[in-house]
């Protein structure tokens, strides 16, 4: 099949990736109309508190029309507690001048001839001087509404002083008048007491009345609530798009959907554009509506200021939001984290947008490298455009900016420091900016796999030409360099393996390409360079770790090549690092000719492979249809051959039932058979299956096993198992890898005839109905003694019903002569069947894996206690399978005693002992190891139990 390539692979990447986020979106409707329609709430609301403050003001006196003024007559001293703003106790006014007998007296008759109520003593405070009424007032605030400050002259004249404080308060929309409310009752009661106090007459009296003018309603410019609450609430509007967008991008890279896309080729530019532009489309919608509601609600800011000008400001802060939002997408591994730096971002942005409001730093009186800093926060820059729009609607008579007039500058073109205009320049900039930024962090943070391009890699020409410049390095930015160590090159102690080997070389050497290899693996290693942090004052460092430690083999066109071993073998860093997904270490490999260590290569390798990964990477919102065109479409299918792949694949691997159903709601099964048909598409020349048939059920398996046979023709296939059955079926070759080395390679039969602990012959018995000793084989002693007296071995497994033996490899000569024996005395025996067969491969791979665990533990001094029957106990290395006794030397056994161990994996995949053969002697001649003592290994604080000899048997 021809793949699209260049520009039309680019755009139909970019229309896949863009549907894609379309049916994202309209899978997530509640979050879609939120992002859409919010702007209706925030304006709704500011409507509210807009209308809340209007009626607030309307019910003020000072806002109604005075058109009849209440005549007030001889106002009394009001209680103090009537002030709107008083602390308690308070007092009704305070008097100075009480060191004169007669002002004494007056100020007594203020209190009792007060109309309509006389004051009580403890509500009036006397001073002797007017200074000690000012210290006094000092230090009790709001406990006094006036003073009064009389002087005695001389018999006939005393002057006297009135203090209030002049400044009015309002409570609920009513304004306090200190003049009317308390001064002018004050100086009513002195003058009439001065008065009457100099005549002598205690009835002296005249009448007084006061009014304010009649006026109509005062009509002052009311703080919108628009301009105190808009900047916070648009921003918070603006938080939808953004925590929605940042959660989605970050979900893709932390579900490896954005390494899954990467390896079926998907250009960056592409993903990038899809998300662009989705976002900017939804963008466009919600500024719009935005726009329209604040219209609708009638806000003078949307209908007085030019509509394009309103609604161009709202856009490009929002785009600036969705760059921001892609820079920091690189930055977070976690979606849920998406949410915490949404509030994030709006907290700082709050604060800020107080400190803009102030007019920092848009004026002339501030750098211009201060403005530049603090406009390449979005929300600064909004805030600064915001209040230009808002100055020009703030009064009545305010006409709004014109789009003509978006470059003038209210204060004069003379002092011109920021006109509308300009803050659309610095969004626009700002918007490059952040998107640009974000292109680069995605580029040098490390992405799922921890791969990340060097700090300056936009500066190798090779990268803008598209020939190199591709070159990954792994870790963190701000990890503290360190050279990995090369792993060591071991001769392989297999001899297939060394053959292998030599082979791959030899073809190396002599530059031989033969037509028959898919992929000619050339000394692969892959070294984890290990974390290093560094920290407030040192480097925290783990060491590094070889995962996979020189690979060579060939894997031949049409052959299903099984790579198997324990858990943390380095099968799954083989296939990455063959996918180009993790740089290597060391060595390379080719691909149908191509090297995985140019940038060239992978990308016509990204071209040849299909992916399996050991995880499914799916999107929960899509169907399996929808995964397949996405994929097919990426991968640079035709665009006419796409459905019909889909529904070839479809039915391939029995999902067309299920095919417009979400992959979410998919069983374990059915998303690993739909993870087989993505890495089927395309017909690719090579397909990579990391454990494909996991969690599915026997007949499923069965079906996925049909699928991969069938997908043998004409292909390559590179297959991890940990079903030793599955392997034996499928591959029609096998490498088993241990702790980063190949182990073993050959064909099934060969490796069960190499690695099998010999043949398996399992005796059934004849059933006798007498025989109650059931369980120990007690009736099964001649037999027993029979196998023991010719081939020296004894039941590893025995019943009432049968007995099973295993016979190693060195007995084969005798067993023909043997089985006829057996066949010839089945009566004696009580035999009914006879079954003889080579060993499993399950025994094979435990046994690579004991073997590669036995090296590993030796070199690393990693014991464990073998409990005997007899009741002593051994320290023995993990994986040693004939351990030897010490001191059990004698004359008739000159060489001591020994046990076989029996190993198996628990359900973490480590080794542990599930049993020993009785004790038996160590034939002369063998080698033994003896285990390296603590000492020599620098453990400290091993266990020192007696140390069992390793036989090497
Ligand atoms: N990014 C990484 N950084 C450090 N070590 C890693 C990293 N990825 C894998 N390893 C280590 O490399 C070793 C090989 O891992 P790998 O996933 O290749 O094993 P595997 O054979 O595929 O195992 P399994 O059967 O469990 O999938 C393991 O010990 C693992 O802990």
């Amino acid at each position: 099949m021809i793949l699209q390539e260049g520009l039309p692979l680019l755009y139909q990447q970019f229309t896949a990736l863009f549907g894609k986020n379309l049916l994202l979106s309209w899978r997530n409707k509640r979050a879609t109309c939120l992002q859409i329609f919010s702007s209706f709430f925030f304006i709704l609301l500011i409507f509210c508190i807009e209308e809340a403050m209007k009626a607030s003001d309307a019910s003020s006196s000072a806002y109604k029309n005075i058109t009849d003024p209440t005549l007030l007559v001889s106002p009394p001293i009001l209680p103090c507690e009537d002030k709107f703003f008083v602390k308690l106790p308070c007092y009704d006014f305070v008097w100075s001048g009480n060191n004169s007998r007669r002002v004494t007296d007056i100020v007594s008759a203020i209190m009792a001839n007060n109309p309509g109520r006389p004051i009580p003593t403890n509500k009036v405070q006397s001073f002797k001087e007017p200074d000690e009424v000012d210290t006094w007032l000092l230090s009790h605030p709001l406990q006094v509404p006036g003073a009064l400050h009389f002087v005695e002259r001389n018999a006939s004249v005393i002057s006297y002083g009135v203090q209030t404080n002049s400044s009015s308060e309002s409570k609920r929309g009513q304004t306090e008048d200190p003049t009317f409310k308390f001064l002018v009752p004050l100086q009513v009661a002195a003058e009439r007491e001065i008065a009457r106090s100099l005549l002598g007459d205690p009835n002296f009296g005249w009448g007084l009345g006061f009014k304010e003018f009649a006026r109509p309603a005062i009509i002052t410019e009311t703080t919108s609530a628009l301009s105190v609450m808009g900047p916070v609430f648009f921003l918070a509007f603006s938080m939808f798009g953004f925590v929605l967008q940042l959660g989605a991008l970050v979900t893709e890279k932390e579900l490896k959907l954005r390494q899954a896309m990467t390896m079926m080729g998907v250009y960056d530019s592409a993903y990038w554009l899809s998300w662009l532009t989705w976002e900017g489309i939804l963008t466009l919608v919600s500024s719009l509506f935005l726009v329209l509601f604040g219209m609708i609600f009638r806000f003078d800011f949307f209908l007085k200021n030019s509509f394009v000008l309103v609604f161009l400001l709202f856009l490009l802060f929002q785009f600036n939001m969705i760059g921001l939002a892609f820079a920091l997408s690189s930055i977070i591994s976690k979606s849920s984290s998406a949410t915490t730096v949404g509030f994030l971002v709006f907290l700082i942005g709050f604060i800020t947008q107080f400190v803009s409001a102030t007019g920092f730093p848009y004026s002339s009186s501030y750098a211009v490298s201060r403005r530049v800093m603090w406009s390449l926060f979005p929300p600064n820059t909004f805030s600064a455009g915001l209040k230009l729009l808002l100055d020009a609607t703030s009064t009545p008579k305010s006409s709004g900016i014109s789009w003509s007039n978006r470059a003038v500058c209210e204060g004069g073109q003379a002092t011109c420091v920021i006109s509308i205009n300009i803050i659309y320049q610095w969004l626009l900039g700002t918007f490059l900016f952040w998107f640009v930024l974000a292109i680069y962090f995605d580029n040098i943070i490390p992405n799922a796999s921890g791969v990340r391009k060097p700090i300056f890699y936009f500066l190798a020409p090779g990268y803008w030409t598209g020939k190199g410049g591709n070159k990954v390095e792994e870790g963190s930015i701000f990890s503290c360099v360190g050279s990995v160590p090369l792993v060591e090159h071991n001769t392989p102690n297999d001899k297939d393996v060394l053959e292998e080997e030599t082979e791959v070389k030899q073809q190396a050497m002599d530059g031989i390409a033969d037509p028959n290899i898919a992929v000619q693996i050339h000394g692969l290693a892959k070294t984890y360079p290990g974390t290093t942090k560094l920290g407030c004052c040192k480097c925290t460092k783990t060491s590094p770790f070889h995962a996979v430690k020189g690979l060579w083999m060939n894997i031949a066109k049409d052959q299903l090549f099984c790579l198997l071993g324990p858990n943390g073998a380095g099968k799954t860093t083989t296939i990455s690092c063959l996918t180009g997904i993790n740089p290597v270490t060391g060595g390379d490999a080719l691909i149908y000719g191509d090297s995985i260590r140019s940038s060239v290569g992978i990308s016509n390798i990204r071209k040849m492979i299909g992916v399996c990964p050991q995880f499914d990477i799916l999107w929960d919102a899509l169907s399996s249809e929808q995964h397949l065109h996405l994929f097919a479409s990426i991968k640079g299918l035709p665009p006419a051959s796409i459905k019909s792949t889909a529904e070839k694949l479809l039915a391939d691997v029995k999902l067309t039932g299920a095919a417009k159903v979400r992959a979410g709601s998919y069983s374990g099964g059915m998303k690993r058979r739909l993870s087989v048909a993505v890495a089927l598409i395309g017909d690719p020349k090579l397909v990579f299956l990391d454990e494909p048939t996991t969690g599915m059920d026997p007949i499923t398996r069965r079906h996925v096993w049909d699928i991969i046979q069938e997908s043998k023709k004409g292909r390559a296939i590179i297959l991890t198992t940990h079903s030793m059955e599955e392997a034996d079926i499928l591959s029609d070759r096998i490498g088993i890898m241990a702790k980063g080395r190949l182990r073993c390679i050959g064909t099934s039969i060969r490796l069960k005839s190499r690695f099998g602990t010999g043949f398996v012959a399992t005796v059934s018995f004849i059933e006798n109905k007498n025989d109650n000793n059931i369980g120990v084989g007690a009736s099964h002693e001649p037999l027993k003694k029979f196998f023991k007296e010719h081939l020296k071995v004894e039941p590893t497994e025995e019943n009432k019903a049968f007995m099973t033996f295993v016979i190693p490899h060195d007995k084969e000569n005798l067993l023909t002569g043997f089985f006829e024996e057996l066949q010839n005395r089945e009566s004696e025996f009580g035999i009914s069947d006879i079954q003889l067969g080579l060993a499993t491969l399950e025994e094979v791979f435990l046994n690579i894996a004991r073997q590669a665990e036995l090296e590993s533990a030796t070199a690393e001094g990693n014991m464990v206690t073998l409990e005997l029957a007899s009741g002593i106990s051994l320290e023995i290395p993990v994986g040693a399978r004939f351990v030897g006794i010490p001191d059990t030397e004698n004359a008739e056994n000159p060489s001591g005693v020994m046990v076989e161990v029996y190993w198996q994996q628990d359900g973490s995949g480590s080794m542990c002992i599930s049993g020993h053969s009785s004790e038996m002697r160590v034939p002369q001649n063998v080698p033994v190891t003896r285990p390296p003592s603590p000492n020599a290994l620098g453990h400290k604080s091993l266990r020192q139990g007696v140390r069992g000899i390793v036989i090497d048997l």
